[in-house]
């Protein structure tokens, strides 16, 4: 029983820890608001007082009508005193939340700029989107309202509550029934469902990430038949998060309709008119008595809503700031202290005993070792799921290895600034992504200072520019408005902005045999384009193209078990014939047909 309650501590102190450390750049002024806002609940509450006192004296044997006046006159001017100060708590929790908003969306972009651009191939742009905007919202959310609902959900009863206690403290105690009662509901069915919000926090991100896929891939999708497939991804997905929801709003919504009974004035009117009169006619109680029970009453049930929504609210942000907490604590691409630069005359790759695992008990690259000289073409052959993408990812730095080193001219790539490593290293992948700007500004980001002659030039090469001419506003036309291009021809388009960054080294991922053949002749060109006279690192598909290759790495589970040219390695009984053998009968296979 004890360890259960200090691991159900420890369980909550995990929840509301992330929280804090969310809300600690912006305590004083929260603390400020609270003290504003529960100022404004004395004078919430204040009004009623007056009234009863009004009350009294009507009913007493010679009113004075002078201090009636007074009264009212008073609580008038306690309600507006109320309203105002309610007004600078929100104007104080807006303006501190608006500047909290700028510096943390601020952070969480910094640290996706440091973040290596491996996580961004696992976390696709829903969750980027949902932790950019959702859980930034939700934090918001706490700053900019909840604060204040829970200070007045909780100070308006309670000032009640003192109040009516000091008149009549056993009515009192029947008047804090229907809130109670309330709150251990609330309690159970919130703490029960708290499991349940979190999946739906992360199936919504995943949601968002769906709609994203279908809608940023279509073009792809369709192209390659997948339309079925991503269309039952999607609708999984959405089967998912209606059960997940539904799992989590039935108690709720049962809740709901106990609020609505418990926490309405009738309720309370009731009770206390029932016991009330009991009392009254027991002679355990003035009649007078009663006048300010159903007077502050009706003050009962509306704040302790708000603490219901601020609750709720305060539950979806504990949920945000364990995400946030989460990225804040991813390992970063570390930039060197010292950079240095590797001699632009000597840059060969050399990748030493280099070990990789994604996850902990499982090497994708298990001491792997190899030297590109300059200005040759390594090839890297092997299975699917042997490491070559892992391999390739590792010289532009997507991940950094566990143990093991990749130097650029004798220079670690570690020390090396991560801006100067992208001008040594280029690379074309299969997933390509295009920003919603224009063609030109989308190949200019290989070069945003070049020329139009320049951006001309390397789309030509890279087979793209009869292509954009043909487009309504030619360079101008916007991806995803009025350029919709194929996974080909997006292809084409990072092709030629590979070639205007002009990098010395590039990795890159050949043409999958998914693609129509045409589209991939013309990638075929594009690259030779970009491989002329550079040191390449390619992930090859179709050993066709990499016969020339000056060395074949053939990579079977994260290890380098073959190595040598084409001519070398097929009368060699390894993995490569086997590779080279099965390839020449897929390509008879497919002759034939
Ligand atoms: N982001 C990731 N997280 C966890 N494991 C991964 C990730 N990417 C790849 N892996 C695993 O690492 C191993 C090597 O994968 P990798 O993609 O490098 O192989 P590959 O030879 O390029 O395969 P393919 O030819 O199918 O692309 C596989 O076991 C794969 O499941």
């Amino acid at each position: 029983m004890k360890l259960s309650n200090t691991s159900t501590r420890i369980a909550l102190f995990s929840k509301v820890a992330p929280l804090g450390k969310a809300l600690s750049p912006v305590t004083k002024p929260l603390l400020g608001a609270t003290l504003i806002e529960l100022l404004s609940a004395v004078f919430a509450v204040l009004p009623y007082v007056l009234i009863v006192q009004v009350g009294n004296e009507l009913l007493s044997p010679a009113p004075n009508a002078g201090l009636v006046w007074t009264l009212v006159l008073s609580a008038v001017a306690c309600l507006v005193l109320h309203a105002a100060l309610s007004m600078v708590a929100l104007t104080v929790t807006h303006l501190t939340d608006g500047t909290h908003q700028w510096r943390l969306r601020r952070e969480l972009v910094a640290k996706l700029g440091r973040l290596p651009l491996g996580w961004f191939s696992v976390n696709n742009a829903g969750q980027v989107k949902k932790m950019l905007q959702d859980d930034t919202h939700a934090i918001h959310y706490v700053i900019a309202h909840s604060v204040l609902d829970l200070v007045s959900g909780l100070a308006v009863p309670l000032l009640s509550f003192i109040y009516l206690f000091t008149v009549d403290w056993r009515l009192a105690i029947i008047a804090l029934a229907p809130p109670l009662t309330y709150f251990i509901i609330f309690g159970v069915v919130t703490s029960r469902s708290s499991g349940v919000t979190r999946g739906i926090g992360e199936i919504s991100g995943r949601l968002s990430g769906r709609v994203i896929e279908v809608l940023e891939g279509i073009q792809v999708i369709r192209a390659f038949g997948q339309t079925g497939k991503a269309h039952r991804r999607y609708s999984n997905t959405v089967d998912e998060y209606i059960s997940r929801t539904v799992d989590w709003l039935l108690p709720l919504s049962k809740l709901q309709a106990a609020i609505s009974v418990l926490l309405q004035p009738i309720t309370f009117l009731l009770l206390i008119l029932m016991v009330g009169t009991g009392f009254i006619a027991t002679g355990r109680m003035e009649p007078l008595t009663i006048l300010p029970f159903l007077l502050l009453a009706l003050t009962m049930g509306n704040p302790v809503l708000r603490l219901g929504n601020g609750m709720s609210s305060l539950m979806e942000a504990m949920e945000a700031a364990q995400r946030l907490e989460n990225t804040r604590g991813l390992s970063e691409i570390e930039e060197p202290m010292n950079p240095q630069t590797p001699d632009a005359g000597q840059l060969d790759v050399e990748c030493k005993n280099v070990v990789f695992s994604y996850k902990e008990g499982h090497r994708a690259v298990d001491h792997v070792s190899f030297v590109m000289l300059p200005g040759t073409i390594t090839a890297l052959v092997g299975p699917s799921g042997s490491g070559k993408s892992t391999i390739a990812k590792l010289l532009p730095r997507f991940y950094d290895p566990q143990s093991g080193s990749i130097a650029i001219g004798g220079v670690p790539i570690r020390e090396m600034d991560t801006s100067e490593l992208y001008r040594k290293v280029g690379f074309v992948f299969q997933d390509v992504r295009l920003l919603q700007e224009t063609i030109r500004d989308n190949i200019r980001l290989g070069n945003p200072d070049a020329s139009e002659e320049d951006v001309v030039r390397v789309a030509r090469a890279a087979r793209i520019h009869d292509r954009i001419k043909r487009l309504p506003r030619g360079y101008d036309s916007i991806v995803g408005v009025d350029a919709r291009l194929s996974g080909g021809e997006a292809q084409r388009i990072s092709i030629a902005r590979a070639l205007l960054a002009d990098a010395p080294i590039i990795v890159m991922d050949e043409a999958t045999s998914m693609i129509d053949p045409e589209s991939e002749a013309e990638i075929q060109h594009a690259l030779i384009s970009l491989i002329k006279g550079r040191t390449v690192l390619v992930i090859a598909h179709r050993l066709h193209t990499i016969v020339g290759a000056d060395q074949i790495l053939v990579v079977d589970d994260g290890n380098i078990v073959q190595r040598g040219t084409h001519e070398e390695l097929v009368p060699s009984d390894g993995l490569y014939s086997r590779l080279w053998k099965a390839y020449e009968r897929t390509k008879e296979g497919r002759g034939k047909q």
